[in-house]
């Protein structure tokens, strides 16, 4: 506990505003609901409805990878809603049977919940049995589960790095290969989708499994689209930006002490939101996206952009001290 306050101490020197005692470290997380959103978050309001067309999805089959929580969740909802039958694999049968049973009792449509382990291909290989058994082939293949945490490298087990890296990276292609496989064996196109993460593009310490496993999955993404369009299937890539979910936030940020930090980064002001990846996934697996393959499309409120550019940490500097600066440089003659 000592050394976490110093830790805070170092980043209130730095820069980082200081959290107050409620959200400090050793307090509990903080609630969903409550929003600390900067003030000009709100000429950025976060559309929860659906943007396609009623129907658009309407006798087509979706298989999402940990489709029974957070954003898997809100892409499932949101395609059932649009009026996809759709099947949703993770390792809980337990929450993927409640998810299940509320989105169908929603939507009308219904979604199917098959136990799988991502990371065993026997597993991968039962869970699509079992997918084309009771909706049929799918036309739509979202790799969203992962597995992600927070450590120091040095900290780093073998069986942590196999843990992480087996689910993100080696999960999601024994799931594209299964059904890719099936596809073209039965003549089908497809759209698939992976979720990512912005630090797949930058690298990032202390998440170094997830980040070598997510740029393997861009990786693997880009070089499908441009294998397999002859087959009739696409492949894009979507980069969020961080997006409050318990299984996130959980073990990237535990102690509630990182998000003033984040926010102050994210030029749009505010943490995105699951129905914002909804539309965005839904988007570009409906036939609307037809042309797009082989993309990787950042959604992120700018977050990305704002840590990579040298001089954005002059945002802090006031007016006085640019009329200064500006004096200073103006006089500089020659070099
Ligand atoms: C500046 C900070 C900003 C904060 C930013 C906040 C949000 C931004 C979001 C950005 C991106 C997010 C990308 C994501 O992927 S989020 C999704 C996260 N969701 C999940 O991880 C859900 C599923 N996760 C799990 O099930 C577990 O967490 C798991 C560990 C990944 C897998 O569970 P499993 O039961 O299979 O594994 P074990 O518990 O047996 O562990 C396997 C080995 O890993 C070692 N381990 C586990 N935890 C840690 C830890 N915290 N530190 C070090 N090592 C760990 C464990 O000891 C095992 O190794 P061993 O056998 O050698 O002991
Ligand atoms: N939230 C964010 O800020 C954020 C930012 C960038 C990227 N992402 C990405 O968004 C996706 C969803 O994350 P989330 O935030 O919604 O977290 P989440 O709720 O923890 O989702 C992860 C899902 O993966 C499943 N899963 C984990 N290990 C599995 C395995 N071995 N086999 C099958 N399924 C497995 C989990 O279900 P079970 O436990 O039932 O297996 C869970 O439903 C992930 O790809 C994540 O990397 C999230």
């Amino acid at each position: 506990m000592a050394s976490l306050l110093l830790l805070r101490a170092s980043l209130a020197r730095r820069g980082a505003p200081l959290l107050s005692r409620q959200q400090g470290l050793g307090e509990p997380r903080r609630r969903a609901s409550d929003d600390k959103s900067r003030p000009h978050a709100s000429h950025f309001p976060a559309q929860a409805a659906p943007m396609l067309p009623p129907g658009t999805f309407a006798g087509k089959v979706a298989f999402v990878t940990g489709g029974g929580t957070g954003l898997g969740r809100g892409m499932v909802s949101m395609l059932s809603a649009l009026g996809a039958q759709c099947v949703i694999a993770s390792r809980k049968l337990d929450v993927l049977q409640q998810t299940a049973a509320e989105i169908t009792a929603e939507t009308g449509n219904k979604v199917h919940a098959v136990q799988c382990d991502v990371r065993d291909p026997a597993s991968v290989k039962a869970a699509v049995d079992s997918a084309v058994e009771v909706a049929g082939l799918p036309q739509v293949i979202i790799n969203n589960a992962a597995g992600n945490f927070v450590s120091p490298s040095e900290r780093l087990s073998p069986n942590a790095w196999r843990t992480i890296t087996d689910i993100v990276l080696n999960g999601s292609a024994f799931v594209t290969l299964d059904l890719g496989k099936r596809l073209i064996q039965a003549g089908k196109g497809a759209a698939f989708l992976a979720i990512t993460t912005i630090y797949a593009e930058s690298g990032s310490g202390f998440v170094v499994p997830s980040a070598a496993a997510k740029a393997g999955v861009e990786a693997m993404y880009k070089s499908l689209a441009a294998e397999w369009g002859r087959y009739g299937m696409r492949f894009n890539v979507i980069q969020p930006g961080p997006i409050r979910t318990k299984g996130a936030f959980s073990r990237l940020d535990p102690s509630g002490m990182f998000e003033e930090v984040m926010l102050d980064r994210i030029p749009v002001g505010r943490l995105g939101t699951v129905p914002e990846i909804a539309n965005l996934a839904t988007f570009l697996c409906s036939d609307y996206a037809s042309w797009a393959s082989g993309a990787v499309v950042r959604l992120d409120g700018g977050e990305y952009v704002s840590m990579a550019g040298e001089f954005n940490s002059l945002k802090q500097v006031s007016k006085e001290q640019w009329d200064m600066m500006e004096t200073m440089i103006r006089k500089t003659k020659g070099s």
